[in-house]
């Protein structure tokens, strides 16, 4: 498959230079150290790593959630890091779908009603159809009149997962989105996210700390220390084991390497 991105193409979404440092002095944690990578358009990646690698700090500076120290984050040919509050909160609400591990469906209304809250927020009008092909790639026919508390879990990822898409965002931003699911939900759930990609033509960006979840998408970014540490293209789980295995060996081969664990 060819990988080749181009940064500012539409809907690409990039990162150059992307840098964020959190605290001052003796306490400073170096979150992301200039960061490149490109997601193309239309494609499911999946980015992991081990804990306070720096995954979710990448999610959330790549979706407009929280400032860069340096460096620069596009989606498109809109700058994220260059933007004010009022634009930044409008280009989540138009262009950006978020879907959480913990759902955050509103418990009052039903299925429907929860999928179109995006468009209810904003003043925009239901594009029917666009409606109609949500509800039939996830799968939601016979639930849409259900309130969250009458669906599985699974089900209510899947209503999540359509209400990310009512707006037929530029990049939905997944983060473990079957943390809080059994596996057979999880499975169905990440099915359905790639059927999206594929047949709906969305782009998809997930942070997963699970290779199973993450060989569902076309793509795997892997991070540590805040860097990107590798790439594997159409993963399986076994590949994206063996990927991870690396980055440990990484970790700990300065030690191996040391005669005595004293310090090179
Ligand atoms: N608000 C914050 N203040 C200070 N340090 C932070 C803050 N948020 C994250 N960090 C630190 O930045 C580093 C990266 O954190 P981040 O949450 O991005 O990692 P992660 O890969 O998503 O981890 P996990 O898999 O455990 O969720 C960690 O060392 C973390 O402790």
């Amino acid at each position: 498959m060819n990988t080749t991105v181009v940064p500012g193409s539409t809907g690409t979404v990039s990162a150059r230079g992307l840098t964020k440092v959190y605290g001052k002095g003796a306490g400073q944690v170096v979150a992301l150290d200039h960061v490149d990578v490109d997601f193309a358009p239309g494609r499911f990646t999946a980015i992991m790593g081990p804990s306070g690698s720096g995954k979710s700090t990448l999610m959330h500076l790549l979706a407009g959630l929280d400032s860069a120290t340096s460096g620069s984050s596009r989606i498109g040919d809109t700058e994220i890091t260059a933007l004010g509050d009022d634009a930044l909160t409008e280009l989540r609400r138009t262009r950006i779908g978020f879907v959480f591990q913990s759902f955050n469906l509103l418990p009052m209304f039903t299925a429907e009603q929860n999928i179109l809250l995006p468009l209810d927020l904003g003043g925009n009008k239901v594009d029917k159809e666009w409606f109609a092909t949500l509800v039939q790639t996830l799968g939601l026919g016979e639930r849409l009149t259900h309130r969250p508390a009458e669906l599985s879990g699974g089900q209510q990822q899947r209503v999540a997962i359509a209400r990310a898409l009512i707006t037929k965002p530029d990049v939905v931003f997944a983060d473990e989105p079957t943390g809080n699911l059994d596996s057979r939900s999880g499975a169905e759930v990440l099915s359905f996210l790639r059927r999206s990609v594929r047949e709906l033509g969305r782009t998809i960006i997930m942070v997963t700390h699970d290779p199973a979840a993450a060989a569902y998408a076309d793509r795997v970014v892997l991070i540590a220390d805040g860097r990107i540490a590798g790439d594997i293209s159409d993963p399986t789980p076994e590949s994206v084991l063996a990927g991870l295995d690396a980055l440990r060996t990484l970790e700990t081969t300065p030690v191996a390497a040391t005669p005595g664990g004293g310090q090179a």
